[in-house]
């Protein structure tokens, strides 16, 4: 925070989310906090480079992250762990535990501050600052879509432009140091910043739809048209994950720090017991093309992976997410709250485009609505692609013997930090209850009950009009 200036918004103070806010007073933890966090130019992205490093008071956190990253901490379920892997993890374990529980008391007034002690995550005696933490930004004590890609960016050259170049961007905190991971969170960030380009058509479309006139009817044709054509180019960004990303290197060694976990402490704060790991089934993004849509995601059945969220008090309860909900419903739990309310609010538009497009049946209109569906069903088709190339594929195959190998040739030693994770290493999925059937059956089925909900939603024209 010392570069900035105490009249700067960001300086100001932070309402405790505890308390709530006093009546009139307007949420400022962020510049577009009024206006649900969503920037105009990066998006779900924030429109600045997020913070890199705690203040001093902080700083033996920072430090274990660093040890970490330099004694190459490794998960102990890593499937060729050596001795002095295991030793040298073990040694910063033990430092860990000696570690003393820092106050967070001086981080809550910053959302900044909040969003980086976020990311770190470490066990007991750290644990409970870091519930508290989580307890302030409405958030379940795992890490999430927002940790690993939303809140973990850089520029790689320093540039003035108002919106980050797809390709000048890097990440800052890896669990695994290599490019392969870092490739695999930069494709979901382009997606995002790709991604403003939708949200502003969903925007201009919402106004249309406002007037509800036969110009308006026009427009909103060409903005679905648009709307498809931006799907296309997610479609491609998600794909050319495949050239920095090896999906032996993410099967084997990037995936098992995803896995779900269950919380020790989970009574001391009641947390449910049961988390998700970070997944891009959390972006808001996604979500709000098929709010905006009308895909109905609410009615999953029940191959869909289940995950019992505690029904009491704490962050993810207090996300309003109900227990057994469905798989989509339960990843806004794991969303940042502004963005989640985004959604809430775009779910109640007075003037739902699905409806609104059914009411006219003008064939135009609902040829370029059913366009921008299909738009939305490439990338679902693709990204079917890419979880069997990258899970169902290498579940079937040992890893293959060069993996270590590889594995030291990309390390980023000199940029790369590491952190730890609880993952338990029995799950293939994020979400500890998802891909139990064989050689990821369920995930599939899932993924495709999602993409075929999409193309559902098309609208047949009444051949008697
Ligand atoms: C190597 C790349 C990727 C792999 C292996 C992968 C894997 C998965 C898996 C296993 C799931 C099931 C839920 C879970 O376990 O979390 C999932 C869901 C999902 N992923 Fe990915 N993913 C990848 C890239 C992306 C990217 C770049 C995006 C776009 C931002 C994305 C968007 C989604 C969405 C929205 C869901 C929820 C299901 C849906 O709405 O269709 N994924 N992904």
């Amino acid at each position: 925070m010392a570069h900035l200036s105490p009249n700067h918004f960001l300086a100001l103070p932070r309402p405790g989310v505890l308390v709530g806010l006093p009546a009139g007073v307007v949420d400022t933890t962020t510049l577009a906090a009024h206006d649900f966090d969503v920037d105009t130019r990066t998006g779900f992205m924030p429109p600045d480079p997020p913070l890199v490093r705690l203040p001093t008071q902080w700083e033996p956190w920072e430090q274990l992250l660093d040890d970490a990253q330099v004694h190459r901490l490794q998960l102990g379920s890593k499937y060729d762990i050596t001795d002095e892997e295991v030793i040298q993890s073990e040694s910063w374990r033990a430092r860990v535990r000696q570690s003393h529980a820092l106050p967070t008391v001086d981080l809550c007034p910053s959302e900044l501050l909040l969003r980086r002690a976020h990311q770190i995550r470490v066990p007991a005696p750290i644990t409970v600052p870091l519930l508290e933490v989580c307890a302030q930004l409405q958030l379940p004590p795992v890490i999430t879509y927002s940790d690993d890609v939303l809140y973990n960016w850089a520029l790689k050259v320093p540039s003035e432009e108002p919106i980050p170049a797809l390709d000048n961007l890097r990440s800052l905190t890896l669990f695994t140091g290599t490019r392969d991971e870092e490739e695999f969170y930069l494709t979901s960030a382009r997606i995002e910043l790709r991604g403003v380009d939708a949200l502003e058509i969903m925007r201009a479309m919402m106004d249309e739809l406002f007037v509800g006139d036969a110009l308006a009817a026009r427009r909103i044709t060409r903005y679905l048209h648009s709307l498809a054509r931006v799907l296309d180019d997610l479609t491609r960004i998600l794909l050319a994950v495949r050239d920095g990303c090896n999906p032996d290197v993410f099967y084997h060694s990037i995936r098992p720090w995803f896995n779900g976990c269950r919380l020790w402490h989970a009574q001391l704060l009641a947390f449910p017991d049961e988390l998700s790991g970070p997944s891009a089934a959390q972006s808001a993004l996604i979500h709000a093309l098929d709010v905006f849509l009308g895909v109905d995601h609410t009615s999953t059945p029940s191959s869909s992976p289940t995950l019992e969220l505690a029904p009491t008090s704490g962050a993810a309860a207090s996300a309003h997410v109900p227990p057994k909900a469905p798989f989509l419903v339960r990843m806004r739990a794991y969303m940042p709250r502004h963005h989640r309310n985004f959604l809430r609010h775009l779910a109640a538009a007075p003037r739902p485009l699905r409806a609104a497009v059914e009411r006219t049946g003008d064939a135009t209109l609902t040829d370029a609505y059913n366009a921008a569906l299909a738009g939305l069903r490439r990338l679902r088709d693709a990204h079917l692609r890419i979880v069997t190339l990258y899970i169902v594929g290498p579940s079937h195959r040992p890893p293959p013997a060069s993996l270590a190998a590889t594995l030291t040739v990309q390390a980023k030693v000199a940029t790369g930090e590491v952190k730890d994770g609880f993952a338990n290493g029995t799950c293939m999925g994020s979400d500890p209850t998802l891909l139990r059937g064989t050689g990821g059956t369920d995930l599939i089925r899932f993924l495709k009950g999602v993409r075929d909900r999409t193309s559902e939603a098309a609208l047949e024209l009444d051949s008697s009009t």
